[in-house]
C-alpha cells in the first residue's frame, strides 16, 4: 500500500483569540486565528502595524500566556499553560528582535555562549566550541571578542542569529529583524537566517513590514486588525 507523505505541525493554532486589559478596558486583539505550521517551513507574517502580529508571535513563544482557543507548540499546550510550562516552552525557541538585545558588556561570543546556558550537561568548553563555531557560520569569526559597541548594525544582528540558533531550536520567532538595517545587511541577515534555518531544519516565524525580503518566505501571512486575512504559499516558493 502506497503511504502518504503528511507534513508534521509543529505549530497549531485553532480558534485563537487574544486580549487586552481588563473590565471595560478589555479589548480584543486577536480574532479566530486558525494557523498550522510544518516542520521546516519558513512563514512571514505581514500586515499593517496594530493588526496582531507581535502578539500572536509573542503567543508562539511562550512570552505571553493564551486564555481562549488552543495554540500547541511542539506538541505543548500553551493555551492556560502554567508559568513552568512557558518557561519550558520558551528554552525550546530561538529568538532574533529588531534591537538585537545584546548584552553591552559581553563579548560576541559571550553573547552568543549565553544561548547555551539555558541547558545542562554541556562542558564550558563544548559551549566555547559551538559558540566560536556558529559564530564562523555567521561569518564572523574574526570579531569573537568585540563588544556590541564595535559591530556594526548588520554584524550586531548576526551576533543576535548566532545565539539564537546555536542550541539548534525547532523554532525561530524574529521581529522585525531588518528593521534597524539598510537594504543590503538586511538582505544578507535573512539570507543567512534562511539558509542557517534549512541547514538545521528549523522552522521560521518572521514578523516583517519590509517587503524586499518577502521572497525568502515559503508561506506569508497576512493580519488585518487582529484577524489572519491571507495564508497562502509565496509566489517565489511556487517557482522552486
Ligand atoms: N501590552 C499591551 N497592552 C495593551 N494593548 C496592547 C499591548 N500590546 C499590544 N497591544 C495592542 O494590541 C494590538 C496589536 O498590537 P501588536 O503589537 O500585536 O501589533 P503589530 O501588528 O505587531 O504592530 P506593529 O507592526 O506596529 O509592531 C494593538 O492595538 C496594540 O495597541
Amino acid at each position: 500500500m502506497e503511504t502518504t507523505y503528511s507534513p508534521k505541525p509543529v505549530i497549531s493554532i485553532q480558534n485563537l483569540d487574544h486580549y487586552f486589559g481588563q473590565g471595560q478596558l478589555r479589548k480584543q486583539v486577536l480574532f479566530n486565528i486558525n494557523l498550522t505550521i510544518n516542520a521546516g517551513e519558513i512563514i512571514i507574517m505581514t500586515g499593517p502595524s496594530g493588526s496582531g502580529k507581535t502578539t500572536l508571535l509573542t503567543l508562539v513563544g511562550g512570552l505571553r500566556s493564551a486564555q481562549s482557543g488552543s495554540l500547541q507548540v511542539l506538541d505543548r499546550e500553551l493555551c492556560h499553560a502554567s508559568s513552568e510550562e512557558l518557561t519550558q516552552a520558551r528554552r525550546s525557541n530561538g529568538y532574533i528582535f529588531q534591537a538585537h538585545n545584546l548584552h553591552g558588556s559581553l563579548t560576541a561570543i559571550q553573547n552568543v555562549r549565553m544561548g547555551l546556558e539555558v541547558h545542562h550537561g554541556i562542558t564550558p568548553q563544548e559551549m566555547l566550541t559551538r559558540s566560536q563555531a556558529m559564530l564562523a557560520a555567521v561569518g564572523l569569526e574574526h570579531r569573537l571578542n568585540y563588544y556590541p559597541d564595535s559591530l556594526s548594525g548588520g554584524q550586531k544582528q548576526r551576533v543576535a542569529i548566532a545565539r539564537a540558533l546555536v542550541n539548534q531550536p525547532k523554532i525561530v520567532l524574529a521581529d522585525e529583524p531588518t528593521a534597524a538595517l539598510d537594504k543590503q545587511s538586511g538582505r544578507d541577515v535573512v539570507e543567512l537566517m534562511q539558509k542557517l534555518a534549512k541547514e538545521q531544519g528549523c522552522t521560521i516565524l518572521l514578523v516583517t513590514h519590509d517587503n524586499r525580503i518577502l521572497d525568502i518566505a515559503d508561506r506569508i501571512i497576512y493580519m488585518e486588525d487582529g484577524h489572519l486575512v491571507r495564508d497562502g504559499v509565496s509566489a517565489v516558493a511556487m517557482e522552486k
